[in-house]
């Protein structure tokens, strides 16, 4: 998610035309369409002072310096002077990057399409993911989905993840019964994998070495898809990478339209009936959105007829559980990783995190309900002051040369019309002028009327903002939530290298993992 990050980096701009011809002339039509209307007098954003002939602001975005865009781009506005900078790069032309929160709510309330490059992530999302639809196409499926992430759903959720957090803990013992560190992203990783597969999918993949390969499916492909779209150039004609990836992408389409059939095979045994009732009883993402697709399709009243379930509705939701699958796992393994190495190295955040879920929760995590975790503000907070400090994604639009615009008065009125325009979520995060001491992890930041005031400003955006927000934005926070209490009841520990560091893969990763040395306390 950069396409989360990486559809909004340049260089996922980059890969994306470079992979596909298709693309580059459907995004070329897309441009010329605005472009008879340059009347306007404003200017665009200041760019790096030189210009390669062929390669434009290209050898200025030099990633040896930094392994991650949204610092790179930083390191530019900070030396441009200006929260708003612009680069020229061939095939793609301007690529505006924002790091000022006022212009990021212009472009977020704008209802701007996503940036074409996202359809560099259809290998890995599908076809018609959530996540790249546009119009009334993604609202239909957005209102399709969201009762899987409400309060209600959410409620009976907590149980699983608990349950899982199990599973978390007893691999991190047996890291210590080895004496070796844990690389809390790998753990976190896992985690939430299972949790997503039993929370969307009504599946459990770590129980059968059969299915786990389904597990390496999506992590492989996660990973040569943000290499392609990181360094699309190093890719081109790296054939047998291609090849892979057209394999994974196949394997893992397989493996989900075999779980849609496997589950409209029980609704179509069970005789189910159509109505609310039977709705609300459902406990898992993909019975859930069936029940509605059938209903909404369904001829006569009744039970299931197979002609209420076409080639296209496979088409759609297996591309949703892909992109469930994908997006529901790694950003929110990185904040948990993250918030567990943060906390490990701030004891009085963490010794404020215990006492909050010792006396919230109660004496064993399997008392946790929604209604208790609710109460833990504190532990809210770390999630968010992490999400904060290290956003795992971002977003990027195309704003079309209709759309000219003027942002007053902050930004002193840039001209974004005709260009793809990225929100550095890093950099309006950390602006000095919206955040007291900004490098500093403090998650009191967050608690009372002050923290609800940041959370609801364009200044916080880690789940985006708009309509097109995070639909799991709940959904990660109560996960976060949990397996963070899991961890900071059961152990003590110190972090293997405290420089950890903040790089684009197709999310924003920590590099090394966040690898911490961790210790049973005593009294967990
Ligand atoms: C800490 C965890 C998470 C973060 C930081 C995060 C961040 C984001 C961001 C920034 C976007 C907007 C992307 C864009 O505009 O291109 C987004 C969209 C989305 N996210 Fe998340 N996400 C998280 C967890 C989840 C989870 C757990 C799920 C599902 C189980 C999920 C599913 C989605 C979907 C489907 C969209 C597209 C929504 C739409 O356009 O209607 N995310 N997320």
């Amino acid at each position: 998610m950069d396409t989360f990050n990486c559809s909004s980096a340049v260089f996922a701009v980059a890969a994306a035309s470079l992979v596909s011809v298709t693309l580059i002339s459907l995004y070329g039509s897309k441009r010329r369409k605005g472009i008879s209307d340059s009347s306007t007098t404003l200017s665009y954003p200041p760019s790096p002072p030189t210009r390669h002939w062929l390669l434009g602001h290209g050898p200025h975005l030099d990633l040896t310096k930094t392994n991650n865009h949204d610092i790179l781009f930083l390191e530019w506005m900070n030396e441009l002077k200006s929260k708003v900078v612009m680069f020229e790069i061939p095939v793609i032309g301007r690529f505006i990057v924002v790091g000022d929160a006022d212009v990021a709510r212009y472009v977020l309330n704008g209802s701007f399409p996503k940036s074409p490059t996202y359809k560099a992530m259809v290998p890995l999302i599908g076809k018609k993911s959530l996540v790249a639809m546009e119009g009334k196409e993604w609202s239909a499926q957005r209102r399709i989905y969201n009762p899987g992430f409400s309060p209600d759903f959410l409620r009976d959720v907590v149980s699983t993840i608990v349950d899982k957090c199990s599973r978390l803990v007893a691999k991190c013992d047996e890291d210590i019964e080895r004496g070796a560190p844990t690389n809390m992203l790998a753990k976190a990783i896992d985690l939430t994998i299972d949790v997503i597969v039993t929370v969307a999918f009504g599946e459990d993949w770590y129980e059968n070495t059969d299915d786990m390969t389904k597990v390496h499916t999506i992590r492989e492909l996660t990973a040569l898809t943000g290499e392609r779209m990181k360094e699309p150039l190093k890719h081109l004609f790296r054939f047998d990478r291609m090849w892979r990836m057209r394999r994974l992408s196949h394997a893992l389409d397989r493996d989900m339209k075999r779980l849609v059939q496997r589950r409209l095979d029980t609704i179509r045994n069970s005789d189910t009936v159509f109505n609310a009732s039977e709705m609300s009883k459902q406990r898992e993402i993909l019975s859930l959105t069936l029940l509605r697709i059938l209903q909404s399709n369904k001829k006569s009243p009744g039970a299931f007829d197979s002609k209420a379930f076409g080639p296209n509705d496979m088409e759609i939701v297996t591309s949703q559980l892909k992109t469930f699958y994908f997006a529901g796992h790694d950003t929110t393994a990185t904040t948990i990783a993250w918030a567990y190495w943060l906390l490990v190295q701030h004891p009085e955040s963490l010794q404020r995190a215990r006492e909050e879920v010792e006396s919230s929760i109660g004496p064993q995590l399997c008392e946790a309900t929604y209604e208790k975790l609710q109460k833990c503000e504190y532990l809210d907070a770390v999630a968010r002051e992490t999400l904060r400090l290290y956003p795992p994604a971002a977003t990027t639009r195309y704003v079309p040369m209709s759309d000219d615009c003027t942002i007053e008065p902050n930004a002193g009125g840039y001209r974004i019309g005709d260009c793809l325009v990225h929100l550095n979520f890093y950099a309006i995060q950390r602006d000095p002028d919206v955040w007291e001491e900004p490098e500093k992890f403090m998650p009191c930041r967050f608690l009372g009327e002050a923290g609800k005031k940041r959370i609801a400003s364009s200044s916080f955006l880690p789940f985006s903002k708009g309509a097109r927000d995070c639909i799991g934005k709940y959904f990660a926070l109560l996960e976060i939530k949990i397996a963070l209490a899991a961890l900071i009841r059961r152990y003590d520990g110190d972090v293997v290298d405290p420089e950890e560091v903040y790089v684009t893969r197709l999310t924003s990763i920590p590099q090394g993992g966040c690898e911490v040395n961790l210790r049973r306390r005593s009294v967990a």
